[in-house]
């Protein structure tokens, strides 16, 4: 199938790169004229695993990118996998959704054959229909079920595992409204479900949009109810990853995400609970769960500088920040809980240096006039304390570099760094 898509970001380049190597004829679309050189090149534009080698050897033959909308005319199928960012209520701002639809349309206009408009960015319910829909219809001058149609399909990759989550997921979601376009929508999957056992669900648009906030919202309340277990098993001495491992076991709980720390980050679920709070506070109702998962989420990094509090007065004395990346295999700090934490530390007076293997360069953009060691072992010499904020596995490999600290005190907020003689060691909730 000849497939477009509009937006080559984190959903977009791996969705292009896994369409190509599954069969499909590929071209991505994006403003950014150097995001399209490097797609051209091969090369992959964000670090994810996997990425560059589906790129390198896919580009120039099934992959091709371009700034030009009037690409799309020559496909059968668009996606749209453009951001939808928090407004400053937490609403989503879908405009440049709207806005790349509106391209889109124009672009179509001129098309003769039946062309499929495919909403892969996270959005409310009703914005498919209700707001994609109507400004197809308007820029391509045609009417929807007529030679153009919308579908509605979510994504839960998860960034550093892109690939591996869109090639292997553990479902696919399908909306759409006629059976036209669920054809369509299976014939592009059928390469990667073919004679697997992945779940296809096939549901209508709404339903397809509330999915996506449903998994997201209930993976991020999951932490949430940990995190409170966690901060009550703290004040009992009892160690929550025990509790953790144990609840783990009845299958009706599960045991992946019931790691219990700082919180959690990250470009979608922070924006996207605020975005299902906002629409559900529209729509008259108070998502009272969902404010307390995102008020004790607030909380944990308040929590990790309380028990630091406990131990150290870091006011003028050097304090190593141990991860800034939103989570290990990223370079991503979009809402870190490194910076509510760094942030504390700075307000308390304290001389902050951060260490990340691979995120420094973008928390220097977001804070100048901190110190940003090259080693875990240069954060720590000389520091009167250590917190540790992101689950890096060389993390856990430290022992002697902490010998090297003023005060060898860590408090720990992702249970990585291994307790030791002589090190002061506080979990956040173990
Ligand atoms: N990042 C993630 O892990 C996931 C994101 N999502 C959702 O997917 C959507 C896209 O997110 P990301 O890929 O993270 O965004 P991103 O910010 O990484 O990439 C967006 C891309 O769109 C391009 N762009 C902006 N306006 C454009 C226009 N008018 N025409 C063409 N290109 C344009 C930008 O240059 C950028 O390359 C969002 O709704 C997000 O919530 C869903 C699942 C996972
Ligand atoms: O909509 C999205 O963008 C994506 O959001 C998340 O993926 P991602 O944000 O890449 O990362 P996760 O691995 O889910 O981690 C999110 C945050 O939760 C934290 N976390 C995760 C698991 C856990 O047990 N405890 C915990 O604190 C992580 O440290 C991180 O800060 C979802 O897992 C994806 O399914 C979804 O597609």
């Amino acid at each position: 199938m000849n497939v477009s898509i509009i937006g080559s970001g984190y959903v977009g380049t791996t969705l292009a790169a896994c369409l190509a190597d599954l069969g499909h004829t590929v071209t991505a679309i994006d403003i950014d004229e150097s995001i399209v050189e490097r797609l051209n090149a091969g090369e992959a534009p964000i670090h994810e695993p996997g990425l560059a080698d589906l790129l390198a050897e896919h580009a120039g033959t099934r992959l091709t990118a371009t700034t030009s909308y009037d690409a799309v005319r020559d496909t059968d199928v668009t996606f749209i996998a453009l951001p939808t960012p928090s407004r400053d209520d937490g609403s989503i701002d879908t405009s440049l959704v709207e806005k790349g639809t509106e391209s889109l349309g124009e672009a179509l206009r001129e098309k003769s054959s039946p062309h499929l408009v495919v909403v892969k960015s996270t959005v409310v319910p009703g914005t498919t229909a209700e707001r994609v829909g109507p400004i197809l219809e308007e820029t391509t001058g045609k009417t929807l079920g007529d030679g153009i149609d919308v579908a509605m399909n979510p994504e839960f990759l998860r960034e550093g595992h892109a690939v591996l989550d869109f090639l292997d997921p553990d479902k696919v979601v399908l909306g759409a409204e006629n059976d036209e376009a669920l054809a369509t929508l299976r014939e592009l999957y059928r390469p990667l479900t073919d004679g697997t056992d992945i779940p296809v669900v096939e549901t209508g648009l709404r339903e397809a949009e509330m999915i996506k906030y449903a998994n997201n919202a209930f993976l991020a309340t999951k932490i949430s109810l940990m995190n409170e277990l966690g901060n009550i098993c703290k004040e009992y001495g009892v160690d929550a990853y025990e509790v953790a491992d144990a609840i783990g076991l009845d299958e009706r709980i599960g045991s992946q995400f019931l790691a219990s720390g700082v919180g959690w980050g990250g470009s979608c679920f922070p924006k996207d609970v605020a975005a299902l709070i906002a629409a559900a506070d529209t729509a008259g109702y108070d998502a009272e769960l969902l404010k307390a998962a995102v008020g004790v989420n607030d909380r944990q990094p308040k929590r990790l500088l309380a028990l630091l509090d406990d131990h150290v007065d870091v006011s003028d004395k050097r304090v190593a920040v141990l991860g800034l990346a939103f989570k290990p295999g990223t370079d991503d700090i979009r809402e870190s809980r490194a910076i509510p934490v760094i942030e504390g530390l700075l307000d308390r007076g304290a001389d902050v240096v951060g260490y990340d293997p691979v995120a420094t360069d973008r928390m220097r953009e977001r804070f100048p006039d901190v110190e940003y060691a090259d080693s875990a072992a240069d954060a720590l010499r000389d520091a009167h304390a250590a917190v540790v904020v992101t689950d890096w596995d060389e993390f856990a490999a430290l022992d002697d570099e902490f010998d090297a600290m003023a005060r060898p005190i860590v408090v720990d907020g992702r249970r990585i760094v291994e307790r030791r003689e002589g090190l002061t060691y506080e979990g956040l909730t173990w």
